[in-house]
């Protein structure tokens, strides 16, 4: 009977999935999100279009974009060396990267934004996205932080808006929180959780609160471990080893601030404190400043709490 039950339920969930109206997907930002949630697209059958500043980032993109490739094949075809060359070309097939975001929109059920965490800069993107889309396209924001309304009222399409949150990395990680405004119709809701589902990742709903479910909880345990360090209290390395050890992460807290980016981590706390300015949690980390400040922003330069150079 409970054998029934799941078949019944993963059955219901595959078919919404493969009847997902989300066929044509354009991706503004290739960096480590936009590469990522590009890959799980692309590998579910999407075509997808991504879209970044210059040629030389979204060669990088491109190149990041194999590599992870190259991680999924080893597992799914293990000592078969040609299948796993046909399924990355097969996924590179349905990806196209470049640089012009209007052209990118033009045919795109779904368009999704993974910009740099800056309200202003992701207004002026979609204003002028929404000129260029056609009317049916339904926009999401991955941001982190930032209340999708004010991204939103940027547009004229607040019924086909709202939020799509993936977690990194997008490949691994089984989560998607999909952010819903009063006005995001039924339809949009439906079509963004079919989406989800056909990216095979988990959906939850939130409604369009701070930090939103994972954030909301995430935020303050990291600022907390960073003000532990700034009193002196523990080394940023006894607080990885006590929170892996300890309470089961997968990665300690400043591995995770390195991982997700500490520019975009300053982004984060510094909208915060301005949306929140009493709130002693958030008031700026002379750490984090300073590290932001030489450009060490974790992983993706190979230096911020930790060095990643001879990795
Ligand atoms: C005052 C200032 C204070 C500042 C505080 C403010 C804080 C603000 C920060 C909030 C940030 C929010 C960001 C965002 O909105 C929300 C997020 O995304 S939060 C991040 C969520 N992610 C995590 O928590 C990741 C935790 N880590 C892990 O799960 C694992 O460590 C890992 C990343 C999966 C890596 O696992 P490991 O075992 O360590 O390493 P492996 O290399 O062996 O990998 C395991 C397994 O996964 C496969 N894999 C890993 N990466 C990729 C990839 N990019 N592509 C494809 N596959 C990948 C790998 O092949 C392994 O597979 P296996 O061999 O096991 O089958
Ligand atoms: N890093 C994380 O762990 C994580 C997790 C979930 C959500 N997010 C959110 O996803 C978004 C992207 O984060 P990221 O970590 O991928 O950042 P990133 O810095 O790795 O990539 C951002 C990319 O956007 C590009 N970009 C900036 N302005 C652009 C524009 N106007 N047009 C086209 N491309 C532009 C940049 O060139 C860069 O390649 C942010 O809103 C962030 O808060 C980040």
């Amino acid at each position: 009977m409970v054998f029934m039950a799941k078949y019944l339920v993963r059955a219901f969930s595959t078919s919404l999935g493969r009847h997902s109206p989300i066929k044509t997907v354009a991706i503004i930002g290739s960096g480590l999100m936009g590469s990522g949630i590009a890959q799980v697209a692309a590998a579910n059958g999407h075509t997808v279009t991504v879209v970044d500043q210059t040629d030389e980032i979204i060669n990088k993109a491109t190149a990041a974009i194999k590599k992870s490739l190259g991680r999924v094949v080893k597992k799914k075809f293990p000592d078969d060396p040609k299948a796993q060359q046909t399924y990355i070309s097969d996924v590179m097939s349905h990806l196209t990267l470049q640089t012009d975001a209007k052209a990118a929109v033009k045919s795109a059920d779904l368009v999704i934004e993974a910009i740099v965490e800056n309200l202003e800069i992701k207004r002026k993107l979609f204003a002028s996205l929404d000129k260029a889309a056609p009317p049916n396209t339904i926009f999401v924001s991955n941001t982190s932080s930032i209340p999708i309304r004010d991204i939103a009222t940027a547009t004229n399409r607040l019924d086909r808006f709202g939020g799509l949150h993936f977690f990194n990395p997008v490949p691994v990680m089984k989560l998607v929180e999909i952010i819903r405004l009063p006005e995001t119709t039924d339809e949009t809701f439906t079509a963004l959780e079919s989406f989800g589902k056909a990216l095979g990742k988990k959906t939850v709903q939130c409604k369009d609160t701070p930090g939103f479910i994972v954030n909301r909880l995430l935020v303050p345990y990291m600022l907390e471990a960073v003000r532990l360090v700034e009193r002196g209290d523990a080394t940023p390395q006894d607080i990885d080893v006590a929170m892996k050890l300890g309470a089961g992460y997968p990665m300690g807290p400043f591995e995770l601030l390195d991982y997700v980016g500490l520019d975009t981590t300053k982004f984060i706390v510094d909208g915060w404190h301005q949306r929140d300015p009493d709130n002693p949690l958030y008031r700026p980390s002379e750490i984090l400043n300073k590290l932001v400040a030489e450009n060490k922003l974790g992983i993706k330069t190979g230096q911020g709490f930790y060095s990643y150079n001879n990795k």
